[in-house]
C-alpha cells in the first residue's frame, strides 16, 4: 500500500517509519524538510509539498501540532486541496478540535475526496512500540480501508462515527489526563513538604487503584526535577485549551480542567513549552529553601 505522511515531528516520524519497517510505501513531507532526509536514507520517497505527496499516494496521513497547523497544510499553496480528488484519502491524526476536522471534512469532500480524523491516544513510546490507541470517526469507507496501516501504527482502532467524535474523544482523554498530571505533581510536592519520601509514595500508588504507567514511568525523572520530552507540554495546554472550549459548548462546567489549564499556561510562560508536560511539576515545586511549614 502506497502512504503519504504529513510531519515529521516526534510522533510523525516515529509512526511513517513504522509503517516504512512493515513494508508500505511510504511518502514523506515535513514543513522543515530536512527533517524528511532520515527517513528518506531507510526508504521514504520525499515529497517537496503536501500537493506533491497527496498526488502520488492514494492515502494521506497527517500528524501535526495544532489546528492551525493543521489547516495550513490542506489551504496553503502547495497544500492538499490542490490534488485532493475522487478516490483519495486523507486522513488527519494530529490532536485538534472538532471545528477543524469538520472544516478539513467539508472542504475535502466537496472535491470529491474522503475524510478521516484519527487521533491518537499514546506517547512517544507507544509510537515507537506501534502501541498506539486510535480514536478514527469519518468516512467508514476509508476506515476499513486503512486499517492495515492502523494495525502497524497502534494496538487498538476504534471506530466513533461522524466527523467530531473522534477529535472530541481525544480531547476528553488529554483533559483527564492533563488534570491527573497535576493533581500527581502535587502529591508529589505535598508529599515533599510533609517530609514524606516521594518514592515511597510512588510504591504506595503503584499498589493501589490509582496505579498507572503514567505515574510509574514519569515519577521518579518528576521527582529529579527530570522532564525529557515525550509529550511537549505546549501540546497539552493547547488540549486543555480546546478541551475547555468543548466543555463551554456542551455546557458542562470544569473547574478542574480549568485549574490545570493555568498551571500549564503558567508552565508555558517559565518556557517550560518543549519540555514533556510532566515539567508542569515545576509550577508547584515548593522552593528549595523553603520548608513548607
Ligand atoms: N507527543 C505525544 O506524546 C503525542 C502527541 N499527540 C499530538 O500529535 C500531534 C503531533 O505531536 P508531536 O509529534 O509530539 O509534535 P511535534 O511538535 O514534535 O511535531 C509537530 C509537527 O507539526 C509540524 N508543524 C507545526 N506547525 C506547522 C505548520 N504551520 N505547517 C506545517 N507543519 C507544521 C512540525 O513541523 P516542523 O518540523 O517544521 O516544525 C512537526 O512536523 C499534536 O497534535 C499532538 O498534540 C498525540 C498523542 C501523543
Ligand atoms: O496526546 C498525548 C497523549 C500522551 C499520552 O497518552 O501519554
Amino acid at each position: 500500500m502506497e502512504v503519504g505522511f504529513l510531519g515529521l515531528g516526534i510522533m510523525g516520524k516515529a509512526m511513517s517509519l513504522n509503517l516504512i519497517k512493515s513494508g508500505f510505501k511510504v511518502t514523506v513531507w515535513n514543513r522543515t524538510l530536512s527533517k524528511c532526509e532520515e527517513l528518506a536514507k531507510l526508504g521514504a520517497s520525499v515529497g517537496e509539498t503536501p500537493a506533491a505527496v497527496v498526488e502520488k499516494c492514494k492515502y494521506t496521513i497527517a500528524m501535526l501540532s495544532d489546528p492551525s497547523a493543521a489547516l495550513s497544510v490542506i489551504f496553503d499553496k502547495g497544500g492538499v486541496l490542490e490534488q485532493i480528488c475522487p478516490g483519495k484519502g486523507y486522513i488527519d491524526m494530529s490532536t485538534v478540535d472538532a471545528s477543524t476536522t469538520s472544516k478539513i471534512n467539508e472542504v475535502v469532500s466537496a472535491k470529491g475526496g474522503r475524510f478521516l480524523e484519527a487521533p491518537v491516544s499514546g506517547s512517544k513510546k507507544p509510537a515507537e512500540d506501534g502501541q498506539l490507541i486510535i480514536l478514527a470517526a469519518g468516512d467508514k469507507e476509508l476506515y476499513e480501508e486503512i486499517i492495515p496501516a492502523f494495525d502497524v501504527m497502534g494496538k487498538k482502532s476504534f471506530y466513533l462515527g461522524q466527523v467530531g467524535n473522534g477529535a472530541n474523544m481525544k480531547l476528553v482523554v488529554n483533559m483527564i489526563m492533563g488534570s491527573m498530571m497535576n493533581a500527581f505533581s502535587e502529591g508529589l510536592v505535598l508529599a515533599d513538604g510533609s517530609g514524606l519520601n516521594q518514592n515511597t509514595l510512588l510504591d504506595v500508588l503503584a499498589l493501589g487503584g490509582m496505579a498507572n504507567p503514567m505515574f510509574a514511568q514519569k515519577g521518579p525523572a518528576m521527582i529529579q526535577r527530570s522532564y525529557p520530552t515525550a509529550f511537549p507540554l505546549k501540546h497539552q495546554q493547547k488540549d486543555m485549551r480546546l478541551a475547555i472550549a468543548l466543555g463551554d459548548q456542551a455546557n458542562v462546567s470544569m473547574p478542574i480542567a480549568a485549574a490545570a489549564n493555568e498551571a500549564f499556561k503558567k508552565a508555558k510562560g517559565m518556557g517550560l513549552g518543549d519540555h514533556d508536560f510532566s515539567a508542569v511539576h515545576e509550577v508547584v515545586k515548593i522552593p528549595e529553601n523553603a520548608s513548607g511549614k
